[in-house]
């Protein structure tokens, strides 16, 4: 077996592997042996000791060793992670991977390539890290049919959501933080930017509705605009504001089904079970026709959780190549459509500064009339020169309700629209 990467993950992996070798051992029935790790410094500080002689720098030398017939992917991003999966592949190694970058980006090539070589391809650790949801979706729920994913699967922003919320801290201040204390990297982007979140939509979708979703298909939109007073908003309607991942099931214009996938902050109520989901931790929660409503929590990053997925989809691919066999893999698949952003429905919180004068109130709900939006909800807060409409809607489509801001922008009693959040759950 080799481990590529020992850093954060691929350090846990070596530890765990090492460390529980005996017991390993007696769960898959043979004795997994490391024969490498590769590294791109070997004089880099590790956080493990990794045993005399296994580093080394020569990835592709590794994986083409014949005493190596499982390969762990921990170094991430595209490449030469991708070109290191294919070449164990083509040399007849399984491969389990945490590497949801790729897998959301050029999936398809992987699974084609697992296929074609007849051998595993596994990557729980790529979503939520520790919390097993992957194999749910594909092996418990296969037999049902799964009609919504919502998740939090991005601990650093949810740290820094949960910390705007309960110290009212702006947006920086909160982010600060989290680099502080170890949570967010120094290059937060990936993560408050929401590409790190569309990843594993991207593949979440994919695995709840067997269809083929890339990050190209999800709408993306991060945490960086959230501001103390659009949280601030949410508590006065007692709900939070969580970056949620959302992949649904959605009646298509030609009478068959589409996928919406999209990653946002959004308002969600704080009796929904993901409101209560705090600091950097993850959750899934799973709607399905006949299970109903489930709930995946627990521990979303970080190195030793990411490698306790890792050394469960071992033990399996490990196991299935002792009985000469392997899982399902990923090769049933429908062709559904993935839904534009402009069609898919929600609720949603507008804040906007008004002149506080006769007629305004009806003139902001003709604009939402207009262009089909029907409102939930308008309060006023603040007078005269402090004026300001907090207006709910109904569920409309993003379409409808872009269009209704553009009109918002140029009516003169609207001094600025400044906000503009989705809300889930509730009625729509
Ligand atoms: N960290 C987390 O909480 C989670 C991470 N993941 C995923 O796990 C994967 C690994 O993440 P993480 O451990 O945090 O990343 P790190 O940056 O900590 O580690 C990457 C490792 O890959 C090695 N590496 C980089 N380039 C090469 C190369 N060309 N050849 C050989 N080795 C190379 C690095 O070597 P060197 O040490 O010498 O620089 C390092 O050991 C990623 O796909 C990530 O998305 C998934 C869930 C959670
Ligand atoms: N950066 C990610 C960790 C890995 O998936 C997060 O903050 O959740």
């Amino acid at each position: 077996m080799a481990v590529l990467g020992c850093g954060s993950v691929g350090s846990q992996v070596v530890r765990l592997l090492t460390e529980q070798a005996d017991d390993l051992e007696a769960r898959v029935g043979a004795r997994l042996e490391l024969a490498g790790v590769a590294v791109r410094r070997l004089d880099a500080a590790r956080e493990v000791q990794v045993p005399a002689g296994l580093l080394t720098t020569d990835a592709t030398g590794l994986v083409a060793r014949e005493d190596v017939d499982l390969v762990i992917e921990t170094i991430g991003g595209i490449e030469p992670a991708r070109s290191l999966i294919l070449s164990a592949f083509e040399n007849g190694k399984s491969v389990v991977s945490a590497n949801k970058a790729l897998i959301a980006e050029d999936g398809a090539t992987l699974f084609e390539a697992a296929a074609k070589a007849e051998r595993d391809f596994y990557y729980e650790a790529a979503v939520a890290a520790a919390i097993p949801i992957l194999r749910p979706l594909r092996e418990s729920l296969a037999g049902d049919r799964v009609t919504r994913v919502l998740g939090i699967v991005n601990g650093t922003t949810n740290f820094i959501l949960d910390k705007m919320d309960t110290s009212g801290a702006g947006f920086s201040d909160a982010l600060e933080e989290a680099q502080e204390l170890g949570f967010a990297e120094a290059d937060p982007t990936a993560d408050v930017e929401g590409f790190d979140a569309a990843a594993k939509a991207a593949i979440l979708a994919s695995l709840a509705f067997h269809s083929r979703v890339t990050a190209a298909d999800v709408h993306r939109e991060g945490i960086t605009d959230v501001t103390a007073a659009d949280v601030a908003s949410a508590r006065e309607m007692d709900a939070v504001v969580k970056l949620l991942a959302i992949a649904e099931l959605r009646p298509g214009p030609d009478g068959g089904e589409q996928v919406a996938v999209r990653v946002h902050p959004a308002m969600i109520p704080r009796s929904h079970p993901l409101a209560s989901v705090r600091g950097a931790y993850n959750a899934v929660f799973v709607e399905s026709e006949a299970a109903g409503q489930l709930m995946f929590y627990g521990p979303g990053a970080g190195g030793s959780p990411t490698a306790s997925a890792v050394l469960g989809d071992l033990v399996t691919v490990a196991r299935n190549r002792l009985a000469d066999t392997r899982g399902a893999g990923e090769s049933a698949y429908a062709e559904r459509p993935v839904m534009s952003m402009g069609e898919t429905r929600t609720r949603y919180h507008v804040s906007l500064d008004v002149d506080d004068v006769a007629g305004v109130l009806a003139s902001v709900a003709t604009a939402f009339a207009d262009h089909g939006v029907s409102i939930q909800t308008v309060r006023q807060e603040g007078r005269d020169d402090d004026a300001q409409l907090v207006v709910v809607s109904h569920a409309a489509t993003d379409a409808a309700l872009s269009a209704t801001v553009e009109r918002l922008r140029t009516m003169e009693t609207v001094r600025e629209v400044t906000s503009v959040m989705r809300v889930e759950g509730g009625d729509e």
